[in-house]
């Protein structure tokens, strides 16, 4: 609760009451679920190639976007405190964006299911805020859409790790924009999806970048330089709490491999 309107003080958007500047459009605000351990440009620019789709391809109006980061229980290996992860999503988004914004409420509490955190969204937005208002006072809902990379939709085709109701819940009601993600196939990603294909749009990514956390995290254990992989105030902020530096190593195969190629690559130039 308190999340979003800490939010609003400082988002012109929200402050002045949520106002559709199209009246004919139905407006959207972008929610982006991760661990953002740390976040990087690529998180950022996710929700940039999301409002260049919507503009050129749908009816909507992008009326905010928010990072949610998960709770400490999430437990992923590389997950850093949601304290710290939080204050590095607020740097990130109010040094370089007057409509990104960090909503907190997710990352200080027992792990919350993706579907929860989409019903906690439409309860602030639609029965707090009272959703968008129009020029004449009338007001609108908002409608909520999950923006994730194509490696997180891939996931929902796996067996056991989304629940089917929660799938549902997600996928029928708010809907998704998936941005392609370099080494995670979209057809793949959706093809167990094509029941809410309505609901679904695939947004390309017309310039390959695959920056992760993941190799941020392994660069900084390295010693390696990440200015200009993250906005310039996380990176202080990481070297001002020395944090990153005695990261464990991932228990996650796909992570393992990730961080072996790294290596691979930065030895093959010499570097140690
Ligand atoms: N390079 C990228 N391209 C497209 N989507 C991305 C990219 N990096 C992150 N995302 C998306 O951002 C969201 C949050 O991601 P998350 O915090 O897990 O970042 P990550 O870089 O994948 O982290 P890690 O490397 O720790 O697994 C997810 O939906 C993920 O798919
Ligand atoms: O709600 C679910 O069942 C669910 C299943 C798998 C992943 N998620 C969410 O997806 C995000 C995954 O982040 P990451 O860093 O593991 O890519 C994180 O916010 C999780 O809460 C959510």
């Amino acid at each position: 609760m308190a999340a979003l309107i800490v939010s609003s003080a400082r988002h012109p958007v929200i402050a002045s009451g949520l106002v559709l500047r199209y009246p004919e459009k139905q407006p959207i605000v972008l929610v982006a679920c991760g661990s953002f351990s740390p976040v990087t440009y690529l998180h950022l620019r996710m929700f940039e190639m999301a409002v260049d789709y919507v503009r050129q391809n749908t009816d909507f109006e992008v009326m905010g976007g928010y990072m949610s980061p998960v709770s400490d229980q999430y437990k992923k290996p590389g997950l850093l405190s949601a304290y710290h992860r939080v204050n590095m999503c607020t740097l990130a988004t109010e040094q370089t964006s007057q409509w990104l914004m960090v909503d907190p409420w997710e990352a200080f509490q027992s792990y919350q299911r993706t579907a929860v955190v989409l019903d906690h969204f439409e309860y602030e937005i639609n029965t707090i805020i009272g959703g968008a208002q129009l020029s004449t006072g009338e007001r609108r809902p908002i409608r909520v859409v999950l923006l994730a990379g194509s490696d997180l939709i891939s996931t929902m085709s796996e067996p056991g790790v989304w629940s089917e109701k929660d799938l549902d819940h997600i996928l029928a009601k708010y809907g998704t924009f998936i941005i392609e993600r370099a080494g995670s196939d979209m057809d793949h990603a959706t093809e167990a999806l094509a029941r809410w294909r309505h609901n679904i749009f695939l947004v390309p990514q017309l310039i390959q970048n695959d920056v992760s956390s993941t190799k941020v995290r392994l660069f900084l254990r390295r010693g390696l330089s990440v200015r200009y992989l993250l906005p310039a105030p996380v990176v202080e902020y990481i070297e001002e709490h020395n944090l990153y530096t005695e990261d464990a190593p991932s228990h996650d195969k796909k992570d393992r491999e990730k961080e072996r190629s790294i290596d691979i690559i930065v030895m093959s130039h010499g570097h140690w």
